[in-house]
């Protein structure tokens, strides 16, 4: 499986070894990127002073990339950024690569370093921002430093307001590529990792990549790409694990009961329900006249958004009670992951490169949602990865307390860009397979 090199590829390639000086600079520019508390608060409610300020520093820690003829760079929505870096070779169809600029908001309690402080310690770098997403960017200006010049087009869109729905940010790239007639081959977006430690049975790390996304407005068993999931790791589990998942026809319903036992596989089994927000009353003595409480619901793909909504107005049974739907979004489409899949084999030939130790990858469903579900528009090619060793402990610190990454991590991670979009320039030529004339 694969994809074959082309000559340029075997001609010419970059490779992912640093100096210890841009080691320096590249751990220093996450770290300045970390201060600068870019919180989005609601959908349209962001710190905008530092939302401008993160547009200046993107000029300080990219100046190759600002001053690259084929490269132009657009604010969108004010504070967005889209970098559109122009191929040689016009015939390749372009792809493009998502972060976001945002973070969620941090209060100090909990945290062993102030959250926005991009403090380095026992070789972590720790702040808000760290996993959820503002390590995913360094690579390109490496790149450039060392005269690359792409043949496939590719865009690079950071999105402003991820955390609060992507209205502003990601949707108006969209709907500016969409006008401009771009179609792309395909999306690599975060939403996913490599995971260690998730299957109690399972001590290999293996990498997921997400091929759809939960929607959000929860319950049910179904299937959906879960069983595809666990179908294409069953062989690395031992006896009886392996026959259990070789045969999910038969044990699905088991399999499902021992998933609901941990919250987070759990949440790749149904449709789940959290109140996250509550209000009520405005002095003890006084019995409240009105009560508010905001249910976030992470959609199962194999349940539509109204059949969540009739199922929560089906247990209430009360007329007193109103329900507003704030947002929702339906659960998004499979992205193809065969041989023929363009950008699933890149991800998988650059996972074999820079993690030969995983032998694993796997088609998945992420559990959040991300910006990349606003660009179905553009492709139907849409890949959730970030090439990061995830543990359930650092899984936790994702919107929670103690945000960090390894600086070899990182490091990691910046290679994997760095050698993805040279991989990227190989034309679409999927490795035949062995039986076929
Ligand atoms: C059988 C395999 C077991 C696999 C266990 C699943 C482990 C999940 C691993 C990683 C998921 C982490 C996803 C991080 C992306 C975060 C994106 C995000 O923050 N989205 C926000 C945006 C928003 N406000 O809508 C969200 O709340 O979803
Ligand atoms: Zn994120
Ligand atoms: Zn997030």
């Amino acid at each position: 499986k694969g994809l074959r090199d082309t000559e340029h590829q075997r001609a010419s390639p970059i490779p992912s070894q640093f100096s210890q000086e841009e080691r320096v600079t590249m751990k220093e520019s996450l770290k300045g990127a970390i201060q600068i508390p870019t919180v989005s608060f609601n959908p349209g409610e962001f710190n905008t002073t530092a939302l401008a300020e993160f547009g200046e520093y993107i000029h300080k820690v990219f100046p190759t990339v600002f001053r690259t003829s084929f490269i132009q760079h657009e604010v969108v929505g004010e504070y967005s950024h889209l970098f559109t870096v122009q191929g040689s070779d016009p015939s390749l169809q372009p792809y493009m690569l998502l972060a976001h600029i945002d973070v969620v908001p941090a209060p100090d309690q909990g945290w062993e370093v102030p959250p926005f402080s991009g403090l380095e310690r026992d070789g972590f770098i720790y702040g808000r921002g760290t996993l959820d997403n503002k390590n995913s960017v360094m690579a390109l200006e490496l790149l450039l430093i060392r005269n690359y010049i792409p043949r496939r087009t590719f865009f690079i869109a950071l999105g402003h307001d991820e955390e609060v729905s992507g209205a502003h940010g990601a949707q108006k790239i969209s709907a500016l590529l969409q006008a401009r007639g771009v179609q792309l081959a395909f999306i690599v977006d975060e939403g996913s990792f490599i995971l260690d430690g998730f299957i109690p049975s399972l001590k290999t790390p293996f990498a997921m990549v997400s091929v759809s996304e939960k929607g959000s407005l929860d319950l049910m068993f179904g299937s959906g790409p879960l069983k595809m999931t666990l179908q294409q790791l069953a062989n690395e589990f031992s006896f009886p694990a392996n026959v259990i998942f070789n045969n999910l026809w038969l044990f699905w319903p088991l399999v499902s009961r021992l998933m609901e036992r941990e919250d987070i596989t759990n949440a790749l089994v149904r449709t789940t329900t959290a109140v996250t927000m509550f209000k009520a009353g405005i002095k003890v003595n006084v019995i409240p006249p009105v009560a508010q409480a905001t249910v976030n619901f992470r959609i199962h793909p194999a349940q539509t958004v109204q059949e969540v909504l009739k199922l929560a107005k089906d247990i209430v049974v009360d007329d007193r009670v109103q329900f507003h739907v704030l947002e929702s979004f339906e659960p998004l489409p499979v992205s193809p992951f065969d041989d023929q899949a363009l950008g699933y084999q890149l991800i998988r030939q650059t996972i074999q490169s820079i993690f030969p130790e995983i032998n694993i990858v796997v088609p998945g469903t992420c559990i959040a949602q991300t910006d990349s579900r606003l660009y179905t528009n553009l492709t139907t090619g849409i890949y959730r990865f970030n090439p990061v060793y995830l543990q359930p402990q650092d899984f936790r610190s994702i919107h929670g307390i103690n945000e960090r990454i390894s600086v070899q991590a990182y490091e990691s991670q910046v290679k994997f860009i760095f050698e993805f979009i040279q991989n990227a320039d190989t034309e679409q030529r999927p490795v035949s397979h062995l039986h076929e004339l």
